[in-house]
C-alpha cells in the first residue's frame, strides 16, 4: 500500500517530468472557507518585476509566506517573507500528507478575472531547491493551465478546479515551461498557492 495515495495518479507529462493532478483534494465547503479567509487576511500585494530596465507592475496580486523571512527573488525584485497564518500552515501540512513531500515557502496568487494570467515561464530561480516538489493548490474561478516542452514545443494541458491540487516535481522545470493563459470564460477571482522549497 501507498502512504501516500498517489499511486493510482498518472504523470500528466508524456517524458522529461512529473506533473500529477489530485483533483480534488478539499471539499466545496473547505475550498470556500479557504478562498474567502485568504483573500481577506492575505497581506495581497502588485507583483513589480524590471524587465528590460522598465518597472512593471501586474495587475495580478502576490504574496509571500515562508519558515523564516527568506528572500525571494525574481525578475530583480526581491521579497521577504511574512511568517505563516494558520490557515496557510493547515494548508502545507494537508499537502504534505498528501504528496509525502515537505515545503518551507508559499507563493501566493490573485487573478482577480480571465484578463489576468501569467506567462510561459518555469519555476527555476536559484533560491530554489532544484527539482524539489511545488504543490499548488486552485481556489475560486476554474482555469485552463498548461506545459510547454522547451526543445518538442508538446504542449499538455488541463483545468484546475477549485480545491484541487496539481504537483510538479523531478525534471519538468528543466524541461517544461508552463502558464495560465488568460480566458474571457473565468469572471471571478482566484488564488493559487504554490508551495516550493527554498534551498537553506
Ligand atoms: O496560478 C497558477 O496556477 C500558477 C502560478 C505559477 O506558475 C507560479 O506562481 O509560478
Ligand atoms: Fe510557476
Amino acid at each position: 500500500m501507498d502512504l501516500f495515495n498517489n499511486d493510482s495518479i498518472d504523470n500528466c507529462l508524456p517524458n522529461d517530468g512529473e506533473v500529477y493532478y489530485y483533483g480534488n483534494i478539499l471539499n466545496i465547503e473547505q475550498a470556500q472557507y479557504y478562498f474567502e479567509h485568504l483573500l481577506k487576511n492575505i497581506e495581497w500585494d502588485y507583483d513589480k518585476a524590471i524587465i528590460y530596465g522598465k518597472l512593471i507592475v501586474t495587475k495580478r496580486k502576490v504574496a509571500w509566506y515562508a519558515d523564516q523571512p527568506f528572500d525571494y527573488t525574481y525578475s530583480k525584485i526581491t521579497k521577504s517573507a511574512l511568517p505563516w497564518t494558520m490557515e496557510l500552515l493547515e494548508l502545507k501540512k494537508i499537502i504534505e500528507k498528501k504528496t509525502g513531500e515537505t515545503f518551507n515557502a508559499c507563493l501566493l496568487n490573485l487573478y482577480h478575472n480571465g484578463n489576468e494570467s501569467m506567462t510561459w515561464h518555469s519555476d527555476s530561480e536559484k533560491d530554489l531547491k532544484k527539482n524539489a516538489a511545488i504543490g499548488s493548490i486552485s481556489l475560486g474561478a476554474e482555469r485552463k493551465f498548461s506545459f510547454k516542452h522547451k526543445t518538442t514545443k508538446q504542449t499538455v494541458s488541463m483545468v484546475l478546479e477549485t480545491g484541487s491540487l496539481l504537483v510538479m516535481k523531478g525534471a519538468t522545470q528543466t524541461h517544461w515551461l508552463h502558464r495560465l493563459p488568460p480566458t474571457k470564460k473565468a469572471k471571478s477571482p482566484r488564488i493559487n498557492l504554490t508551495f516550493r522549497t527554498i534551498q537553506i
